[in-house]
């Protein structure tokens, strides 16, 4: 078994308690030689992975290179590993898809599981936030895709995690709401400045919003770059191109005949 220590998790699915000094005050991930294998199959080989204190990572890799392993293993709803885990405070989580619970009007989502002195207060202020405070007595299968995404994204800030784990939660979005939820990410990571993982397969994404972009390959963090433009970013930046055909390349796609 891993090392797990810290990390209450509250999301969507997984519920853990558990609370432990940082070693690294700074730090609200940090993994060392973290391996997964499912059988005789190792798909985490010895990751090393820290993420600061508001720092926003994102996470490419092949299909099936074990980026959503990975960050099942850091919300704590796959604890079946070997090697050093670290999770240091609140851990929320948003998926690919919004898994809200269709019985449930948007306000009750927010609220589910939630503790503190004014539950309802808080589900209000987190849906004003995505921009949602007219939908609060809807049910979820009457949102658009867009808006029951920034549901999920409320209920997920509601908590005010430190640790806001993101799993493609944009990919099933047209590209135009898709641009919306980039930017209301980016306004809500400003504000709240959680640490961030978000899985991606789409390198712009990647390079648009993130702190540092990390590639996995072979079972471990195989090559890493960072990013030091200042947000909004344009896709066109000359930096930004040079960055994406470095990480295209990472992930064995090259970019040989075309513009
Ligand atoms: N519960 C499981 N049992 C057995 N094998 C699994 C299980 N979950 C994942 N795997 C395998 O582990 C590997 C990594 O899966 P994972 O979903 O983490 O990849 P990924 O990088 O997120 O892929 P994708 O980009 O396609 O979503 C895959 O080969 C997958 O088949």
């Amino acid at each position: 078994m891993a090392t797990r220590t810290g990390g209450d998790v509250t999301g969507t699915v997984a519920e853990a308690t558990g609370a432990a000094g940082s070693e690294d005050a700074a730090s609200v991930v940090r993994t060392r030689g973290l391996t997964k294998k499912f059988g005789a199959r190792t798909v985490l080989d010895g990751v090393d992975l820290d993420i600061e204190r508001g720092e926003f990572v994102a996470l490419l890799g092949r299909s099936g290179s074990g980026k959503s392993t990975l960050l099942r293993l850091l919300a704590g709803l796959d604890r079946d590993s070997t090697g050093d885990l670290h999770v240091d405070g609140t851990v929320s989580v948003a998926f690919q898809e919004p898994r809200l619970v269709p019985w449930k009007r948007v306000l009750d989502n927010v609220t589910l599981g939630l503790r503190g002195s004014d539950p309802v207060a808080a589900a209000e202020r987190a849906l004003a936030e995505v921009e949602l405070t007219e939908r609060r007595d809807r049910w979820p299968l009457t949102l658009s895709g867009g808006e029951a995404q920034r549901v999920s994204l409320a209920r997920a800030l509601v908590r005010n995690p430190d640790l806001l784990l993101l799993d493609e939660p944009f990919s099933a979005l047209d590209a135009l709401t898709r641009i919306n939820v980039h930017r209301l990410v980016l306004d809500l990571w400003a504000r709240h400045r959680p640490g961030v993982l978000l899985v991606t397969h789409d390198v712009d994404e990647a390079l648009l919003l993130a702190d540092r972009v990390l590639v996995l390959d072979g079972g471990r963090i195989a090559h890493q770059s960072t990013v030091g433009l200042p947000r909004p970013r344009a896709r066109e930046d000359r930096e930004l191109i040079e960055l994406r055909s470095v990480l295209l390349a990472r992930l064995g796609v090259t970019l040989e005949g075309t513009t």
